[in-house]
């Protein structure tokens, strides 16, 4: 159905061997299996650190966090006899988080983002963790893993402890989209639970898996929700008889931001040959005319958000950092998930303008003050049935409430840092968090979109059906769009309840159905 996303699902990145793209991530939430470099070198590589902090452990007997208490606690010393219990507390005590669990999926892209910070060998674990982590990706067995708790600088560590619980045969898994106790699932499985080594819960915890596995998915639908807007804004134009010369390459020609020159000529080239038809206004309201200055400003945020996303999934997040080869232990705050707060708390403000750009363009459509000569409500009724018809009124409201909701979701998270545990903590990413808005604002966002994929289809089949627009002269790629929409959702004549219509629509735009602009 799709090219550009079947094609990029050809390559099975190894963790290992490949950096990871946030399509990887995404392709392992959905189900793709997580396979690991398994070379005899690599291997070694990895064994060396968590044979290094044996060694160290036997000889100098203090290692931050194998012979210490956690964070504030440094400064206690455990007993070399105490120190294989460590890392059990460690994991137990940070079973507290609470709130809604994030969903298989959702998790499934934490543990990549885990796995692809754990392999780079920096963390002192050995190769059978890696495996068993990989293992719980191709069992299916995420742990059941509470959203809220993190502060997103001490590593995700709550949310993660699930992770290392789950290892250990302790706390669930989701099984089959049910919670099953992890020691039963893992028995079915054939995975046996292991004993954590002294560092191997802090490196499973200590890190920013969970706010970088949400990021990755925002990101992918983000980016899809920008074309969507894109072709939703250029029939918008159509059905409101809107002027194409906002979108000529001249006029962007002199502004060069590539992300929105990308986005007009996009919208420039949906119009096609209808660049030379009639118009009602020589200037159309903003969200018609700025709609590549809106999307445009998502467009070219993308690729900064990418590269960081993608460089804290390639990072070695985690603390204290272990350099076998140096035979060094470097002590430091990789665990702080500042940028993927940022990029985080940016895109849900970008994805949420667009949330805003598509409401406003919804209400020119269904205003016959606005819409040049488009029925009451986008309705099909006629004559005196028009009379009891109302068409679009009640989607209306239902996306402004999206809207609305999303846009109140756009409170920078990174702001509010708390100083916290004893003050060691004393500045946090909350990046968690602004990945958790982000996604909620993505989904609402979602939901704007697909009432608008409705809304505007019916608003250009309205146009051809008065007759003031030719359908010859509707480029190939829109009509094939529109009469897709138009046949997963019938034209509306008379009133239905539309939640059906939409929540279909919703799960296309999930899968990504439609190619576009590629
Ligand atoms: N993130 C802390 C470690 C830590 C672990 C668990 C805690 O509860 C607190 C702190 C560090 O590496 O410095």
């Amino acid at each position: 159905m799709n090219d550009r996303i079947s094609l990029k699902q050809a390559a099975i990145p190894v963790f290992g061997a490949d950096a990871l793209t946030i399509e990887d991530v995404c392709r392992i939430a959905r189900g793709a299996s997580a396979r690991l470099h398994d070379s005899p070198d690599y291997r070694a590589h990895i064994e060396r650190g968590a044979a290094f902090i044996e060694r160290l452990l036997a000889s100098e007997g203090e290692i931050y966090g194998v012979t210490t208490g956690y964070g504030d606690s440094c400064s206690v010393g455990v007993a070399q006899q105490l120190a294989r219990e460590l890392p059990i507390h460690l994991m137990r005590f940070h079973g507290c988080g609470l709130g809604n669990h994030f969903t298989p999926e959702q998790t499934r892209a934490v543990l990549a983002a885990r796995l692809a910070s754990l392999v780079r060998g920096y963390s002192g674990v050995r190769w059978v963790l890696l495996e068993r982590i990989a293992a719980l990706l191709n069992h299916d067995l995420p742990p059941l893993m509470p959203a809220e708790g993190s502060v997103g600088a001490s590593g995700d560590l709550t949310p993660l402890s699930y992770l290392a619980a789950v290892l250990m045969g302790e706390r669930e898994v989701w099984k089959d989209g049910q919670p099953e106790a992890s020691a039963v699932a893992l028995a079915a499985a054939g995975i046996e639970p292991i004993t954590l080594a002294p560092k191997e819960a802090l490196a499973i915890m200590n890190g920013t898996a969970a706010m970088t596995g949400l990021a990755c998915l925002a990101f992918e639908r983000a980016e899809y929700l920008s074309r969507l807007a894109t072709r939703i804004s250029a029939m918008t134009s159509i059905a409101t008889r809107g002027n194409p010369g906002h979108f000529d390459p001249a006029l962007f020609g002199v502004k060069p931001h590539a992300g929105q020159n990308e986005v007009a000529d996009w919208i420039w080239t949906d119009l096609g040959r209808l660049h030379d038809g009639p118009q009602m206004r020589l200037q159309d309201r903003y969200s018609i005319r700025c709609a590549p200055h809106v999307i445009g400003v998502l467009r070219d945020a993308l690729p900064w958000m990418r590269r960081d996303i993608e460089n804290e999934l390639n990072s070695s997040n985690d603390n204290p950092i272990i350099d076998a080869v140096g035979e060094r232990v470097l002590h430091g705050g990789h665990f702080y998930g500042g940028h993927i707060a940022f990029a985080m708390d940016a895109l849900k403000n970008a994805v949420a303008s667009i949330a805003d750009l598509l409401d406003r363009q919804l209400a020119l459509l269904v205003d016959t003050r606005y819409n040049h000569g488009l029925p009451k409500n986008l309705s099909g009724a006629e004559g005196l049935r028009g009379a009891i018809n109302h068409g679009f009124k009640a989607v209306q409201i239902g996306t402004s409430s999206w809207t609305a909701e999303a846009l109140k979701l756009t409170m920078p998270a990174s702001s509010f840092s708390r100083s916290t545990e004893c003050h060691n903590q004393d500045k946090v990413s909350m990046g968690t968090i602004a990945a958790r808005d982000c996604l909620r604002v993505v989904e609402l966002t979602e939901q704007v979109t697909a009432a608008l994929l409705l809304a505007v289809t019916q608003g250009v089949t309205l146009r051809s059906r008065q007759g003031e627009l030719d359908e010859a002269t509707l480029t190939a790629p829109l009509r094939g769009f529109r009469d897709d929409i138009a046949k997963l959702s019938a034209f509306v004549t008379e009133d239905r309840p539309l939640e059906p219509d939409l929540r279909q629509i919703l799960v296309h735009i999930r899968a990504r159905r439609w190619e576009l602009y590629s």
